[in-house]
């Protein structure tokens, strides 16, 4: 399967996590994927359909709490239907001041991975930094590479 369309799911209380959203969707563009962007924090998301068909589906938190996914991405998770096939990718902002650094992260990856083909996940440091263009572009790499190989099994 080629990667051809990618929903950013993500949420942002100060910015940092938007940022690094937009880095992936620069990202992603750059190789011809078109990008939806999904604020899970925005008033009208209650009103989105929640059964995605994009190709590749990204989730984006930054850490609450004791390195907790927030709230509204939890309950987006329960409530939302991907396919196993979905090829998947997680990222966070996180402040290495806290014990657990982007827990949310991981938290994140728990419920995802048994119900999708996770194939990548990304920590930053609060605002993404110049240097994380390349990280996200490798990210990138990885969830075309992930459609690929999704294709050679499915033939
Ligand atoms: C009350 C509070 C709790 C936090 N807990 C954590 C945490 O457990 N782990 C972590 O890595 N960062 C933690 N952070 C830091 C934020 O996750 C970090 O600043 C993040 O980049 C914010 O993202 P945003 O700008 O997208 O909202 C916490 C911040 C606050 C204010």
């Amino acid at each position: 399967m080629a990667l051809t369309s990618c929903r950013i799911v993500y949420t942002s209380k100060t910015g940092n996590t938007a940022q690094l959203a937009l880095l992936l969707k620069d990202s992603l563009e750059k190789t011809h994927v078109k990008v939806v962007m999904h604020d899970v924090e925005k008033e009208a998301d209650r009103y989105q359909q929640r059964e995605f068909t994009e190709d590749a589906i990204l989730f984006g938190t930054y850490s609450w709490g004791n390195g907790d996914i927030p709230r509204a991405m939890s309950e987006m998770v329960s409530s939302m239907q991907v396919s196993k096939h979905t090829v998947t990718g997680i990222f966070g902002t996180g402040d290495r001041f806290y014990p657990n650094f982007c827990g949310a992260v991981d938290q994140l990856v728990q419920l995802i991975q048994p119900i999708s083909n996770l194939a990548v996940t990304m920590k930053v440091e609060l605002l993404p930094q110049q240097h994380d263009a390349l990280t996200c572009e490798k990210f990138v790499h990885k969830l075309h590479d992930r459609a690929k190989q999704a294709l050679t099994v499915s033939q």
